[in-house]
């Protein structure tokens, strides 16, 4: 079993010797992984499982992005790129930025118009990317990354970069490294399926090594107006409120349908009222605050248990993809009510609105 410690130099540096990338590429890293594996007492407490939340928010940019980020630009600078090109929808243009500034590179960033949520967008202008809008939806930002990237000096750095999943598969080390085996469940949300697929390429990695005597059963959680595993049809006009999985045509189906289907694993939907719901339930029970797109397993397992389903007895791990203040607007959309209480600057008059007089 694992017996890994770690020193957090960065994903690229503390898992080199696992990582299909050129041997001595030099890391451009702003310390990304060791993400913290959260005990939640709530979700425990409703499955009789030992549940933990991978809580991916905490990386650099506030979302998962930063490990696969940090291998694919540590590569393209490597091979001499000056430019990188990423579709998104939102956090995966973040990540680019930050990592590209640090590298010294020029990013380029194509996005649905309208649909991207305030803090992403803030992120990537702000870390210098030139950021195009396109009338389109994720997947049409995609197929445009892929041409730009055939037909111009610019590297693609969307997780169809295989090395982007390289660096991804390092959350399932780290897991495994924390709880010495792999967990008997791994729920999560998927969207362009990239991160299903490199969890299950690092849990099998792990097994094959011996450093886990098991590889966990997968379960992806898509939103209903974006659920093309789930039918098995891509979604011309994908919609969802939690945008990071609005994506109609994932990129790696057949990866993400390879990891469900080895580890008997399954994809469902969720609302988006059931996603909101378990993002509210989430931040004020376990004080876990994420983006919408990220509460998308938890809703998933809330639905599991509602329907019959039971995790009794296993230890499951929710990963929670990216962090809560990306997109407030989002967020308090449905609790209005809750905040707009405004007194003046006087105790008597605040203890009466608190209710505690
Ligand atoms: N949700 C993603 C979509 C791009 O996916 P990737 O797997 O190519 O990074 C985003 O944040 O943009």
């Amino acid at each position: 079993m694992s017996t890994r410690t770690h020193q957090w130099r960065g994903v690229v540096e503390e898992y080199r010797d696992l990582l299909d990338i050129p041997a001595d590429t030099p890391a451009v890293t702003l310390r990304e992984g060791g993400t913290p594996l959260v005990h939640s007492e709530w979700l425990s407490g409703l499955t009789g499982a030992t549940v933990h939340l991978k809580v991916e928010g905490n990386n650099p940019t506030g979302s998962f992005k930063d490990r696969g980020m940090t291998a694919a630009i540590s590569v393209a600078k490597a091979g001499g790129a000056e430019a990188v090109v990423c579709a998104s929808t939102g956090n995966t243009s973040a990540s680019m930025a930050a990592y590209a500034a640090k590298a010294g590179l020029k990013p380029l960033v194509l996005v649905p118009e309208g649909k991207i949520a305030a803090g992403k967008m803030a992120q990537a202008i702000v870390h210098g990317a030139q950021v195009i809008m396109v009338r389109g939806n994720f997947d049409d930002c995609l197929a445009m990354a892929r041409g730009l990237a055939a037909e111009y000096p610019v590297a693609l750095v969307n997780s169809v970069n295989p090395v982007r999943l390289e660096g991804q598969k390092t959350a399932a080390f780290e897991i495994v490294d924390f709880l010495g085996d792999a967990p008997d469940y791994h729920l999560l949300p998927v969207g362009n399926a990239g991160n299903i697929s490199a969890y299950w390429l690092g849990y099998t990695q792990y097994a094959e090594l011996g450093l886990a005597s098991r590889r966990p059963v997968m379960r992806g959680f898509q939103a209903a107006g974006a659920a093309p595993l789930v039918t098995g049809e891509p979604f011309p006009d994908p919609e969802t409120k939690a945008t990071a999985i609005r994506i109609g045509n994932p990129a790696s189906w057949h990866l993400a349908e390879q990891a469900a289907k080895e580890s008997e694993g399954r994809f469902a939907s969720v609302t988006d009222e059931q996603i909101l719901a378990a993002q509210r339930e989430l931040a004020s029970r376990d004080g876990v605050f994420v983006e919408p797109a990220s509460a998308a397993g938890i809703a998933g397992m809330l639905q599991e248990l509602a329907h019959g389903d039971t995790y009794a007895g296993s230890t499951v791990v929710v990963t929670v993809t990216g962090h809560g203040l990306k997109d407030t607007a989002t967020a308090l959309e449905g609790v209005g009510a809750l905040v707009d209480t405004v007194v003046d600057a006087d105790v008597t008059a605040a203890a009466a609105a608190a209710g505690l007089a």
